[in-house]
């Protein structure tokens, strides 16, 4: 059993600033998952407008780690603002800076970032690295292929063009199999 606080130790990560004045990203609170990642550069994003901010940091993650750059709740919650790719993936092997792509997902409202706000969060995570064995049948199990509202209390996805195929997926870009 773990300690009553549950606190264990923290795993060493070397960081670079490549703006030195740049914060050290540092957790607000203990038992945070993230850490606030700023942008160096100031910019405004009309209503669906996006852009790849940069965040003056760079890491190197211990092999089996990655870090996940996710969108900030005030941020979401006030503007609209989502990481495009959410959650970004740094890889354990990425000495490059940090950088986050940003959307405005506000119908009416531009957003303005100053440079210095916190605009992300990077979460860092432990990784499975994982052996792929192909094989002509997949053990059976008890959800077997269905997803997408299978369980109910929604709409399953249903699209007109595609339809769903027959192992529960919808079949999105059939047209380009084999490319
Ligand atoms: O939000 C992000 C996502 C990625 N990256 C950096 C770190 C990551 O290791 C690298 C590659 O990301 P990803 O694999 O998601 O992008 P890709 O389009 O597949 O590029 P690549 O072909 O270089 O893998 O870009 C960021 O700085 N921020
Ligand atoms: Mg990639």
């Amino acid at each position: 059993m773990g300690t009553v606080s549950g606190a264990r130790a923290a795993v060493d990560v070397l960081l670079r600033r490549l703006d030195p004045e740049v914060p050290v990203p540092a957790y607000a609170h203990p038992g945070d998952a993230g850490v606030d990642l700023v942008t160096t550069e100031a910019a405004e994003l009309a209503p669906g407008e996006r852009t790849v901010l940069p965040t003056g940091i760079a890491l190197a993650l211990p092999d089996g780690y990655a870090a996940f750059v996710h969108a900030r709740s005030g941020l979401a919650a006030r503007c609209g603002v989502a990481m495009v790719n959410a959650p970004g993936t740094v890889d354990a092997g990425y000495r490059g800076e940090i950088k986050v792509i940003v959307v405005n997902l506000d119908p009416r409202e531009s957003v303005r970032f100053e440079r210095g706000d916190r605009i992300a969060q990077l979460v860092v995570q432990q990784v499975e690295r994982v052996r792929f064995h192909e094989v002509a049948e997949l053990p059976g199990s008890a959800r077997a292929a269905g997803g997408f509202g299978s369980t109910g209390g929604h709409a399953a996805v249903e699209t007109p063009s595609a339809g769903t195929s027959s192992n529960g997926y919808a079949a999105v870009g059939t047209d380009r199999e084999g490319q």
